[in-house]
């Protein structure tokens, strides 16, 4: 916090990266200045706004985002915390009626938060509203006691960021004045009554938000990782490439450039595709504060799509950097435990991606159908609808892979959506239809996704003015990234007819012919990343190549060092030995 203030960085700009520099198993107060910050500022009103922001940037009101319960993540109209207004005394009580309504999981509310925004059920003049934002101070500001009426705990040890207090919250019919509803969307009155928002769901706004800032964060992450295990794999030599030659370095072997050169490609791809809904999650922003909804529901459906994409790439990608390592890449001083543990979360918080996926798929046949009948439809989705063959593009080309892609996720949305209404006349109930498809719809949603995220990386890599040489670069890079998921999900282009048997080998062969053309550029390439070694922390990538030295050095650091026979040989092994058990 004091470098921060010392370099003028506001909180909500310092990067993940250096957060997770300094504290690597998780930090108490990300919450407060992600969650919580961006929630002041996008739900409450200018005169809240001018209540709490001051208080919350000099830190003597630490927020977090309260909104999970023990019962209920996913299903946020189930939440069951109720914010009843009391007309006589103009206040919200706040009560937590059943177990499963006992808040649960949010970052930093266990010991270090002091205020929250809870989501509570808003009931006013016998009505319920649904799930609402409030500002509630839990502990006292000097003391940090937790109020009376505030039941407050942390839940206790996770896979991993255990240095985060996670926590748990019930409240006893605990009453905050009405001015704590945050009211920039919608408001209650003094008299009770209600005034609805411009869209139902910008109380969601906080969420995302959210997931648009982990699609960054996840590049950052699987970069850290890509940089280790790219730095690493040339210092190690294992092994005979040739019988009698020397040991090679392992990026020599063509599966482990394999197993490295996508995920350094998936870097970019995700990076890329992060800066293009960032752009769009500001381009709405800027239109809800004109009263102008109308492309709430496209932002909502790319950032669940993105997050749910980049979080699954990069955790997967961060545990094949790991076992890439080999056994150095299982010790935590690689580094590569922890950024494992740190963004494995991400697939389950901010919205479970299954779940997310479903959204996605939703709005795929809803679009897909309105097509069908010639309503408008939203620019990302105009193709499911459009003519379905290939145009004129060289046969395998980079815009003709696109195309594949394109023509593929169309011709699968078109034939789940043909199963969809199958099921329903057998079912006759949407939601039984629904759920009896919902495999496939995740495929739709994550093949959508896919050409998406191709499609930015492309365009992206193309209107590259700086540099011819850095822009053939990462051309081969962004190539590599189409086959590579093509020859993944290689059922969906010969279903749809867009590639042959014959297409397929063609580009497996040119993949692997990619993979020795960018071997020389690995290590550069990951040296452009351009992390500090402080902020990879590991033993296995840092710039000068020392692993073994590192290593060992680090060993020398395990407290069972610190005396040639530990205290467990004269309390148990001595007398195991001497036992003759
Ligand atoms: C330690 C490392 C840190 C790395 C991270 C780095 C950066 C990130 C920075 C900070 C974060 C740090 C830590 C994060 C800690 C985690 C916090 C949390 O997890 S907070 C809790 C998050 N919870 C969720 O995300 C819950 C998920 N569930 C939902 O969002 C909704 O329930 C769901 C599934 C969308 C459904 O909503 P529901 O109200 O039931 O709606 P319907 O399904 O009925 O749909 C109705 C229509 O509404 C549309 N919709 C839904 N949501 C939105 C939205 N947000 N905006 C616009 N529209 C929305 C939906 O599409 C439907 O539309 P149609 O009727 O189809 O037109
Ligand atoms: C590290 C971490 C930090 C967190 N921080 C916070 C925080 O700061 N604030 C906060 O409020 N919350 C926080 N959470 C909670 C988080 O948002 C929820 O865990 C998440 O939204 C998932 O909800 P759930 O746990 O209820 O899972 P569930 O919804 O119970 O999911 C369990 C399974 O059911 C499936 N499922 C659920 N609904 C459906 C459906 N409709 N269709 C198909 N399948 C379905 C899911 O796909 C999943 O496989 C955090 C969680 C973690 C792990």
């Amino acid at each position: 916090m004091r470098k921060l203030a010392e370099h003028n960085i506001p909180l909500r700009e310092a990067s993940i990266t250096q957060v997770h520099s300094v504290l690597r198993d998780g930090n108490p107060l990300i919450v407060h200045t992600s969650m919580f910050a961006n929630a002041l500022a996008s739900l409450a009103n200018p005169k809240q706004q001018q209540q709490w922001v001051p208080l919350a940037e000099k830190n003597r009101i630490i927020g977090t985002y309260a909104q999970t319960e023990i019962g209920h993540g996913t299903f946020v109209r189930g939440l069951e915390t109720t914010a009843i207004f009391d007309p006589e005394t103009k206040e919200f009580v706040l009560h937590s009626p059943t177990i499963t309504s006992t808040k649960w999981w949010p970052g930093g509310l266990g010991k270090t938060a002091n205020a929250a925004i809870v989501m509570a059920q808003l009931y006013t003049q016998g009505k319920c509203y649904g799930p609402h934002p409030f500002f509630v101070q839990l502990r006292d500001f000097d003391t940090h006691h937790s109020l009376p009426g505030v039941i407050l705990g942390e839940i206790g040890p996770r896979l991993g960021i255990n240095s985060q207090d996670n926590g748990y919250l019930r409240f006893d019919h605990y009453r905050i004045p009405r001015t704590n509803m945050l009211m920039r969307h919608s408001q209650v009155l003094e008299d009770g009554s209600y005034v609805k928002p411009i869209h139902n769901k910008l109380s969601y706004g906080t969420m995302v938000w959210t997931r648009v800032a982990i699609v960054h964060s996840c590049s950052k992450k699987l970069a850290c990782a890509v940089t280790i295990a790219t730095r690493y794999s040339a210092v190690r030599h294992q092994s005979e490439l040739v019988p009698g030659k020397p040991e090679p370095q392992i990026l020599e072997y063509q599966t482990q450039q394999y197993k490295l050169l996508p995920h350094i490609a998936s870097v970019f791809a995700i990076l890329f595709s992060a800066s293009s809904v960032l752009r769009m999650q500001r381009n709405v922003a800027a239109s809800i504060s004109k009263g102008n909804v109308e492309l709430l529901p496209e932002l909502h459906i790319l950032s669940c799509a993105m997050k749910a994409l980049s979080s699954q790439d990069s955790t997967q990608g961060i545990e094949t950097c790991r076992l890439a390592c080999g056994g150095h890449g299982y010790i935590a001083s690689s580094g590569l435990p922890s950024l494992y543990t740190s963004t494995t979360c991400t697939i389950t918080y901010e919205g479970e991606n299954t779940v997310l996926l479903l959204q996605v798929a939703r709005y795929l046949i809803k679009s897909y159908r309105a097509g069908l009948e010639g309503l408008p439809v939203l620019p990302s989705v105009m193709y499911l609808t459009a003519p379905s063959a290939m145009h004129q593009s060289p046969p395998l080309s980079n815009q003709a892979l696109i195309e594949a892609f394109r023509i593929s996720s169309a011709n699968l949305v078109k034939e789940t959506e043909s199963r969809l209404c199958r099921q329903f006349n057998l079912e006759q109930n949407f939601h039984y239809a629904w759920n009896r498809c919902s495999v496939a719809l995740v495929h739709c949603a994550e093949l959508h996704s896919r050409y998406y995220m191709c499609e930015k990386f492309l365009s992206t890599v193309e209107s590259i003015r700086a540099s011819d040489r850095v822009r053939s670069v990462l051309q081969d890079l962004c190539r590599l990234y189409l086959i590579h998921h093509i020859t993944l999900n290689q059922g969906h282009f010969l279903r749809s007819g867009t590639l042959s048997g014959v297409d397929l080998s063609t580009l497996e062969e040119e993949m692997y012919e990619l993979l020795a053309k960018l071997r020389p550029q690995a290590v550069p390439l990951v040296d452009a990343f351009d992390f500090r070694d402080e902020l990879l922390g590991s033993t296995l990538g840092a710039w000068d190549g020392r692993v073994y030295e590192r290593l060992y050095e680090e060993a020398q650091k395990s407290p069972l060092n610190k005396t040639d026979v530990s205290k467990a040989y004269h309390k148990y092994l001595q007398p195991l030995m001497k036992s003759n058990l």
